[in-house]
Formats: C-alpha cells, structure tokens, sequence
C-alpha cells in the first residue's frame, strides 16, 4: 500500500461532504435551529399561505403526475400556473419529463391542484423534502392524494402500457432507515408511529376498477404491488428477479415516501403506475435495456386515456365520503 503523504491529508482537508453539495438540506427548526429533517410546520404554513393569496378556490384534490404524465395537468381549466421557483421553500425539479410547476383549477366541477413534476430522491433531494409538497397541499386544504409514476412492469403478465392501481407497496428504502419521517415528529402533521396497513383507499381502488370497466380499460388495468428504489440507475437484474420474489409487481423511483407522508397526515390515497418498459429478468443476450425515453415516450403514448381515467376519477372520488 502506498504511504500516506502531506498532499492526501490536504486534500482530504479540502473535500465537500455530499450534504453541503445538495440542494438546500438546510432548514428551519421552527426554533430557530438548523434541522436537517424538514421544515417546520410554521415554515410550511408560510408556503400554503404564498400559494392560498394565490388562489380564488381551495382545492380538495391533488394529482402529482409521474414521468412522461405532466399532460394530465392540461385539462385543468382556469388554471393557475405556479412555477416551482417561485414558491418559497420550493425544490425545483430537475428531470427531464417534469415541468416544475403547480397547476390550480378545475377538473369538471372539483377544485384540484397538480405537480407537474415531482422531486426525486436521486435528485439530490432528501426525502422529506421531496415530499414537501404533499404536506403544503395538506395545509391548503387538499383532502385527497392521486400520485401517478411511470413503473417497470415486473409481474410477467404485465405489458408495457398497462395501468397498474396501487394496492400496496414495499418501501425497500425504508428497510435500510430512509423515510421521509424520520427525525422529530410534528404531532400537528400527525402521529409518530402511522399505520400503513390501509394506505391505498379501498373505497378509491373500487372506484377504479368499476371506473376502467366503464372506459372499456378492463384489458389494461391492473392491481399490483410497487415499490420504490432509490434510482437514478434501473435495476440489475439479480435485484429484479430478488423483488419478484417477494411480491413486487412494478417499479419505480417515487411514489412510497408521498403516500407515507399523506398518510402521516390523514389524506386519503390513490395511486396509479403507467408500465412503461418491461423489466428485464434474464441475461439472454437478446433482452432489452430500460431507458429513460421509452418512459417517456409510454407516458405520450397513454395520456388521451390516463387523462380521461384520471378525470372520471377525480369526479368519482369527489362525490363520496371516505375514512381515509
Ligand atoms: O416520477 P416517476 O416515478 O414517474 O419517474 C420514473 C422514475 C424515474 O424518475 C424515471 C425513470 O425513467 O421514471
Ligand atoms: N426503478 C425503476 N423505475 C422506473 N421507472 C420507469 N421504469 C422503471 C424501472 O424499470 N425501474
């Protein structure tokens, strides 16, 4: 082994931890103490109050469209368009596929709002920060969270197309310690121990299946399992194959942590995959690559039909009262 010398010791002196180099990881205790576990929840209510003097109706809905789904938010009416940057305590996003805005307004006769463009752990982002959002719209009043993701489809029967509602989810990041709930609890968010045994709204799930029956999706909608890994690089396929061992049917890189801190505060939840590439199982030399354009270009290709599904359900959804 070579001797350590003066210039490693220096230029160990010089290196950047990686939490300085994120994006803005500092943050407000409410206390006036910096915490890298969240912004507190007056900081938050600072936002919700920016974005409430922005807005004529509150809205009950929020949709955070997934990867290549950002159209979903085109038919909202009266929009109100909020770019990312502007809103204070905002990340901003950075993937391609993601607009960085929030839309307000209408979809048929319910006040919404929508993410076009979530933040992503691999980002950079921390995960409570990447679901800062879902606790603003809790504090502007939103009752209810659709999040939408692009997914791999790993379940064999699955095709690339295919609609998939959430019926549970496998937070593998959580296994290893990262939640977006971890550090001190705000009671005023909600408990420090949430259940997650009932996170994806039966009620919504029903809806959705007698919703895909109507529009004639009976052949692409599915119900399955998802779960999020950290990204950005797609799966080996030895963790591919490990995950359909235990029960995942798609994945993806969001999603999990969102509905954890929607939950955490009470919001009722549904969510939706779009499969947009088939995962890859096998070491035939033949077998594909997922790629970042095929999402997107999946997502393009399924918006007429996601944006009418998403938009009976949002009419659905509105019309019944259910415990979360
Ligand atoms: O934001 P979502 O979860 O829809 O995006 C998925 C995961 C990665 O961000 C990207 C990979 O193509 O799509
Ligand atoms: N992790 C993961 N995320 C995705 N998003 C879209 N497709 C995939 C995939 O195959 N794996």
């Amino acid at each position: 082994m070579a001797p350590i010398n003066a210039n490693d010791i220096n230029d160990a002196k010089n290196f950047v931890p990686a939490k300085q180099v994120l994006p803005e990881v500092e943050t407000d205790n409410g206390n006036g103490k910096a915490s890298s576990k969240g912004y507190s929840y007056e900081t938050l209510q600072e936002t919700a109050n920016f974005l409430l003097s922005r807005i004529s109706e509150i809205p009950s809905i929020g949709v955070i469209c997934g990867s290549g789904m950002g159209s979903l938010a085109e038919i909202i009416k009266e929009a109100v368009r909020i770019p990312y940057e502007d809103i204070p305590n905002f990340p901003v996003s950075t993937v391609e596929g993601h607009h960085g805005q929030l839309v307000f307004g209408n979809i048929g006769d319910v006040a919404v709002v929508a993410m076009q463009g979530r933040f992503h752990y691999y980002e950079g982002y921390p995960l409570w920060k990447c679901c800062l959002p879902v606790r603003v719209m809790k504090l502007i009043g939103v009752k209810t969270l659709i999040a939408t993701n692009a997914a791999g489809g790993l379940n064999p029967t699955y095709k690339i197309g295919d609609v998939m509602i959430v019926r549970d989810h496998i937070n593998m990041m959580g296994f290893a310690g990262n939640n977006p709930l971890h550090g001190p609890n705000d009671e005023r968010f909600g408990p420090r121990f949430p259940p997650m045994s009932k996170a994806y709204n039966y009620e919504f799930r029903k809806i959705a299946k007698e919703v895909a029956q109507e529009l004639n999706m009976e052949n692409i909608i599915r119900e399955g399992v998802y779960t999020c890994l950290g990204g950005p690089n797609f799966e080996t396929v030895a963790e591919l194959n490990m995950l359909k061992m235990v029960g995942v049917d798609a994945v993806g890189m969001s999603t999990v942590h969102e509905v954890i801190t929607a939950r955490h505060c009470d919001m009722n939840v549904f969510a939706l995959s779009l499969i947009t590439n088939e995962c890859v199982t096998s070491y035939a030399d033949d077998a594909g690559e997922a790629n970042h354009e095929e999402v997107l270009d999946v997502g393009r290709m399924r918006q007429d039909i996601l944006r009418k599904y998403v938009s009976v359900l949002i009419d659905r959804f509105s019309k019944i009262e259910t415990n979360p």
